[in-house]
């Protein structure tokens, strides 16, 4: 991982609520918080894995981080400014910066367009090339995701699931971006050829010097894929660390339940192994930790307290929100 410690997007205490408010008779609208008290700083040039239960404020979170959304507390910052106030001032540099590429790869793409018309868009309106700069970015484009320039002419629909991510990558690629959010980017795929898309995003990340955030529920391919991993749980996250910290030495009970219900290797955790109606209700959060109800470890005191996130388990750099964490193993 190449400069590790500059930071590019720092979080502090960022909450995306939906829905409250009042009714005009001032009766309370019901609320979400789909993401509460998130701290966190993605460094330039990692990969962070996010992983989590469906439902657990993955794609909310990233979509705070790329400017898609806003959130209704806390702060987020890209290079130092303000990422609430760069969307409305100029959201085009915004978009520029941080790109998307999202699961479903044939759906994300416009079926009325062809693949040269899709690619040439970011070039068009937010670097503003002219034909020329636009050739030849479009051949560079289709030699990094490795399809042929023949495949410009085509539509959506001609192509198989990987190739059409290959295409969701070029896309996020063509705005010459900093950072990429990569959402479920191979959940929709076959086992074969999300390894190829793999492999492409990890030599992209290096030819370009990328940032990734890489949202995933499938625990083998985050370890493959990530420097450092935060695991969330409704709407928190709850264990931070090195990708080999987390998966060698996890701290929070809910880590050991999603490594213990998907054992390597392809492991691939996708409910967390308890029955998902355990979750709490998301309308009626409880009071203290929200994985009391699950927790082998749970005591009185953190059904009435929420734990906050720090190293005094983990060490440096490891960091877990509870207040019993599992034994750190000595070597
Ligand atoms: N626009 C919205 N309005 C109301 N509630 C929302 C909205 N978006 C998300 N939520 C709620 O916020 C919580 C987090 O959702 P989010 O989609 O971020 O989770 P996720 O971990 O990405 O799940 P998945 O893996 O299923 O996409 C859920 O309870 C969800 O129902």
């Amino acid at each position: 991982m190449p400069e590790a410690n500059e930071t590019l997007i720092a979080i502090d205490r960022a909450e995306r609520i939906f829905g409250g408010g009042k009714t005009l008779f001032g009766k309370a609208l019901p609320a979400v918080h789909a993401v509460q008290d998130v701290t966190l700083d993605v460094k330039k040039g990692e990969t962070l894995g996010i992983v989590g239960e469906s439902g657990c404020g993955k794609s909310t979170l990233a979509r705070l981080l790329s400017g898609l959304d806003l959130p209704t507390g806390g702060k987020i910052t890209f290079e130092g400014r303000d990422l609430a106030h760069e969307a409305k001032k100029n959201p085009r540099a915004l978009a520029r910066q941080v790109q998307y590429v999202f699961q479903d790869p044939v759906s994300s793409l416009n079926p009325r367009k062809k693949i040269r018309t899709i690619l040439e868009a970011p070039l068009i309106h937010l670097l503003k090339m002219n034909k020329a700069e636009r050739a030849k970015r479009l051949e560079e484009l289709m030699d990094a995701v490795n399809l042929a320039p023949e495949f410009l002419e085509r539509y959506p629909h001609e192509f198989s699931g990987g190739q059409a991510q290959r295409i969701g990558i070029a896309r996020a690629l063509a705005a010459d971006p900093e950072v990429i959010v990569l959402d479920e980017p191979v959940s929709a795929l076959d086992v074969s050829v999300q390894a190829q898309v793999l492999n492409i995003l990890d030599d992209l990340k290096s030819r370009f010097g990328l940032t990734y955030l890489f949202i995933s529920h499938d625990l083998s391919v985050v370890e493959s894929i990530s420097d450092r991993v935060a695991v969330m749980y409704f709407g928190r996250i709850v264990e931070l660390g090195s990708r080999d910290a987390v998966f060698a030495e996890p701290l929070h009970p809910y880590t050991h339940l999603l490594l213990n219900s998907a054992p390597a290797p392809g492991r691939r955790a996708v409910s967390g192994g308890d029955s998902e109606a355990e979750l709490p209700d998301p309308y009626n959060p409880p009071k203290g930790c929200a994985f009391f109800a699950r927790c082998p470890n749970g005591t009185e005191h953190c059904q009435t307290h929420v734990p906050p996130i720090d190293e005094a388990q983990g060490g440096p750099g490891h960091e877990a929100a509870c207040f019993h964490p599992m034994v750190k193993r000595t070597a």
